[in-house]
């Protein structure tokens, strides 16, 4: 049955190439919010973007976008209720003006608003008239971040968007991204490296790696039940720390004190009261920390196998 409330499902979606395995994934994005998918170079961020818009066709799955079921013949009414933003401009555009790519844009897309490209272009200091290929990085980034947005999309796809854009620009982006999500129903799917920018807009995070989704996680959430905590006890030792909720990590810090992550933050503490432990200092992880410890919790579990 249909869940309103899921913009993106994907259900067992595998694509193989001769060196990579990408799936099977198992994803539902919420409506109405911004979900990031993070994970390191070359995990299959692109190429899931590709397979949810066609542009590469899965091997198994069902993949499904506002509803509607992708890969069953021409989707070009749904496609057009989609915004999307590659990770690489087309070098087969080079030649071609800015204002000849939006005018493509204009007749395909029913519900194109010039008014609101003008005002995007404007907003993010970027002159059409110019040909693709003369572009910045960062000019073209932003023209086509403009084409993307400029028919109101209900479903933005993102792909690494801030890539190239000057600290400004990438600040007028994230408050043109807020205002985006602040008009209506919309969701966005973004890919990033930049933890800064997860932070701020992400509402969902997605991990990935080597081709799987390790997880998906509420960001609030996520945060708040990652930590790091020095520990401390006369009788305390690896093995005892070792049995903290949530233990992803435990390493000798000097003395009876010990340095444990947890993914379980409030329940490691009240274990801590219960056991008479004392906790030193507590200190919240970083993206890119719960990311490592991810990493290494889903190689240990490979290995378990
Ligand atoms: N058209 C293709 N043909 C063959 N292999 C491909 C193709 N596109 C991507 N791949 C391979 O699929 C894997 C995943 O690539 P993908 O671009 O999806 O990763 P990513 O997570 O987006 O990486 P990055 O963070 O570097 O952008 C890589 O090993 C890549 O070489």
């Amino acid at each position: 049955m249909m869940d309103e409330t899921i913009a993106i499902r994907l259900e067992g979606v595998e694509k193989n190439r001769s060196n990579f395995r990408l799936g099977p994934l198992h994803m539902s994005i919420p409506k109405g919010c911004i979900t990031a998918i993070v994970g390191p170079n070359g995990c299959g961020k692109s190429s899931s973007f590709s397979l949810m818009l066609e542009l590469t066709k899965s091997d198994t799955g069902t993949i499904e976008l506002l509803g509607h079921k992708v890969g069953q013949g021409r989707n070009t009414e749904l496609m057009k209720r989609i915004g999307y933003l590659p990770e690489q401009s087309s070098e087969h555009e080079d030649n071609m003006k800015g204002t000849k790519k939006a005018e493509f844009y204009r007749f395909w897309y029913d519900s194109w608003d010039v008014n609101r490209y003008r005002e995007l272009l404007r907003i993010l200091e970027v002159d059409d008239n110019g040909t693709l290929g003369k572009m910045s990085k960062g000019m073209r980034r932003k023209f086509e971040f403009a084409l993307a947005l400029a028919h109101g999309p209900e479903l933005l796809l993102l792909d690494e968007p801030s890539s190239g854009l000057d600290p400004l620009a990438w600040k007028t982006m994230i408050e043109i991204l807020h205002r985006y999500m602040d008009q209506g129903d919309h969701t966005i799917l973004m890919t990033s490296h930049i933890i800064e920018e997860v932070k701020r807009l992400a509402d969902f995070i997605v991990f990935m790696a080597q081709g799987r989704v390790l997880g998906m996680y509420e960001k609030d959430e996520l945060f708040s039940s990652w930590s790091t905590l020095f520990i401390s006890g006369d009788e305390l030792t690896a093995k005892k720390a070792a049995g903290a909720p949530g233990q992803c990590g435990v390493e000798h810090a000097g003395g009876t004190t010990y340095r444990i992550t947890t993914n379980k933050a409030a329940e490691a503490e009240k274990w801590c009261a219960s056991e008479g432990i004392n906790i030193v200092s507590r200190q919240a992880l970083e993206l890119d920390e719960i990311m490592s410890a991810l990493l290494m919790q889903d190689r240990l579990s490979k290995r378990l196998k």
